[in-house]
């Protein structure tokens, strides 16, 4: 399967963003939180010697008790902060955080990066909302670069780095890649339901108001009955019960999530 040419592209702004800063932002999908880690990311910016703290956003997607578990998991590596742009949580954390490193380090950089979907964006611009300063940076440290001033010492690059190079199928697990731009969601749905029946089946239960089975290929039946999702004849329209599944994932009305 060929990369599309945009993947190149964010591969570029996403090594730019890891240059420009010295404080990495890796902002992870709560419900995933091992799934949305990038290895190659935290390699390079342990090679440059840069601080990389971990975001769980779309925290509110998920049980207090299970955030607390991946939080104490990724703090073995990283510190580790419980956020939600939806719900405002987290920012203040952030900002003491950022406050602290900006005290040791001088002038601090910050960039965000994860992948699609994660809330990058959303971050930037609740961080944005928060700013104590004018927006005007330090002469000699925009070169042309959007950079936001968020504290005396603290600067915001203002353009999120996407972590793209992976297949599409994988992507769409993740809940980051465009349902309907696949080439056969119902392969990529039932891989996803595999997941759920096996970690939090009454997510489904929950969603669709079915009874789960076992078998993902009967589960996507029900949901498409439940849905009444049918092709002429009456048999299931696998296709649209699949992208339908799959748009849920991204849009978080799934409420599954595992280590
Ligand atoms: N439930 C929930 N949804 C969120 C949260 N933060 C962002 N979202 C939603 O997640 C979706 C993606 O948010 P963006 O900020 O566009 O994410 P992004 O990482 O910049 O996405 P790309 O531009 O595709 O790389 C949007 O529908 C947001 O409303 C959150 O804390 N909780």
């Amino acid at each position: 399967m060929e990369k599309p040419r945009e993947w190149l592209r964010e591969k570029s702004i996403a090594k730019q963003v890891l240059k420009d800063s010295n404080v990495i932002l890796q902002v992870l999908d709560a419900r995933i939180p091992f799934e949305t880690r990038n290895k190659t990311v935290e390699q390079l910016a342990k090679e440059r010697n840069k601080k990389l703290i971990f975001i769980l956003n779309k925290s509110d997607l998920v049980d207090k008790s299970f955030l607390e578990k991946a939080k104490k998991e990724l703090e073995k590596e990283y510190p580790t902060i419980i956020f939600s742009v939806k719900n405002n949580k987290g920012l203040k954390e952030l900002l003491s955080l950022l406050r602290k490193i900006a005290k040791e380090k001088g002038i601090i950089k910050v960039g965000i990066l994860g992948y699609p979907n994660v809330g990058k964006s959303s971050l930037i611009n609740s961080l944005k909302r928060k700013k104590v300063a004018t927006t005007s940076p330090k002469p000699g440290m925009t070169r042309g670069k959007q950079l936001i001033k968020l504290d005396e010492n603290i600067f915001l690059i203002d353009t999120p780095g996407i972590i793209t190079l992976e297949y599409p199928e994988d992507l769409a697990l993740k809940g980051s890649w465009i349902p309907d731009k696949l080439e056969y969601p119902v392969d990529v749905a039932i891989k996803l339901l595999e997941k759920i029946l096996e970690k939090k089946p009454d997510a489904l239960e929950k969603a669709y108001k079915i009874k789960v089975d076992n078998n993902p290929v009967k589960t996507l039946e029900n949901i498409g009955e439940k849905l009444n999702y049918k092709i002429s004849g009456g048999d299931i329209d696998y296709d649209r019960v699949a992208k339908k599944i799959l748009w849920d994932w991204l849009k978080g009305n799934l409420k599954a999530y595992w280590i």
